[in-house]
Formats: structure tokens, sequence, C-alpha cells
């Protein structure tokens, strides 16, 4: 059989872009939990820990401590806050880089079921903005240098599982972090 391997993904982004509702037993309230969840890749098996972060600033000193030995880091943002992913590289990616440089980083855009939303749509109209669109989302991963883009929604239960295997797949080619080309296209995971 084989040996288990133990990484840790941190999930981060702003306060209400969707990080707790990918986890599949959430019901959560604290600043940040974590949990396991075992995830085959390939023929190993992956213990991933799984730490949820607040993404309130009120919370960004307890966030740091999140980061400490954390192999990959995932920056979500919803695909109804248009500022949740400018502050992808206006705050969050530089976050990652400060408290632990060199980790591996996945972009995950959340709530995607609301693209189709007419509510949505009207209320961002309002703004004169409109749901991020999966280029946008493409072109921020590019720019951060991730190494996958993934595109979810947990009300719909789609891509959940593909993100946290794919958090699997990535955190097993990185060694530990923090205190410490090809482009593939598979439905909603490009590979960077
Ligand atoms: N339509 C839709 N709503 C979602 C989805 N995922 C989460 N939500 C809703 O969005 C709201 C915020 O979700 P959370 O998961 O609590 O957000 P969070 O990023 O953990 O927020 P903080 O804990 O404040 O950092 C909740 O009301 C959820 O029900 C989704 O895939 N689609």
């Amino acid at each position: 059989m084989a040996r288990k391997v133990q990484k840790k993904l941190v999930v981060i982004g702003d306060g209400g872009c969707g990080k707790v509702r990918p986890r599949p037993r959430a019901e959560l309230t604290a600043v940040f939990e974590n949990y396991v969840e075992l995830v085959a890749v390939d023929d190993r098996q992956v213990e991933l820990s799984l730490w949820d972060t607040a993404g309130q600033e009120d919370f960004d000193r307890l966030r740091s401590l999140s980061y400490e030995s954390s192999n990959i880091v995932m920056i979500c943002f919803s695909v109804d806050m248009p500022t949740s992913l400018e502050n992808v590289e206006t705050k969050w990616i530089d976050e990652v880089r400060q408290f632990c440089p060199g980790v591996k980083v996945i972009l995950t855009a959340c709530k995607c079921d609301l693209r189709e939303d007419e509510q949505v749509a009207e209320k961002l109209g309002q703004r004169s903005q409109r749901p991020t669109s999966y280029d946008e989302g493409l072109a921020v991963a590019k720019r951060i240098k991730a190494s996958r883009y993934l595109e979810c929604s947990a009300k719909e239960n789609r891509g959940v599982q593909e993100a946290i295997e794919e958090g699997a797949r990535v955190a097993l080619g990185s060694r530990a972090r923090g205190g410490g080309g090809s482009l593939r296209r598979s439905s909603r995971c490009v590979i960077l």
C-alpha cells in the first residue's frame, strides 16, 4: 500500500468570496480551522490538511500565522465581486510572497454559478461592472504565475473536489515553505 504523504494547503481570499463553502463538510465559524482530506494522486495517498482563513482585514495578523509550513496556497475570488479579483494582485499575492516566498499558488474562481444570475448582473451593471469572466481570471493567474487556474461552484457542486485534488497534486510537487509551461485545458482546470 502506498505511503501517505502529508501536505498543507492554505485557502485565502477576500471575506465572503466563498472560501468556506468549497469544503465538503463545512460548518465553520472560527477564524481559521483545519481538517484533513485523504486524496489519491496517481498511486500516492496525500493527507491534505486544508486551512481555511478569514479574509477580513481584522484578521490579517492572525491569518499570517496560518501560512507556516504551507506546501500550497489557494487564492480564491468570487466572480460576482470584481474587487476580489483585483485584490488577488494588490493584496493576496504580496501577502503570500511575504509569508511563504516561493510557495506554489492556485487561483480559484468561486461562485461561478453567479455568472448566469440576473440579479447579480443587474447589481453589477448599476456600477458599470459585470461578473468576472473565465479569461479575466485566467489572465490574473498567468500574471501572478499561479500553477493552476480553477473554477468552481459550491452551490452546484462543480469543480470543488477537483480543486482539492489539484491542490494535492501541486503540493506533491512542492516542498514545504513558509516558516520554512505548457497550457492544458481540461474542463475548468488550466495548468499554467
Ligand atoms: N451562489 C453561490 N453562493 C455561494 C457559493 N459558495 C458560497 N456561497 C455563499 O457566499 C457566502 C459567503 O461564503 P463563505 O464560504 O462563508 O465565504 P468566505 O470566503 O469563507 O468568507 P469569510 O469567512 O468571511 O472570509 C455564503 O452566503 C455562502 O452561502 C457558490 O458557489 N455559489
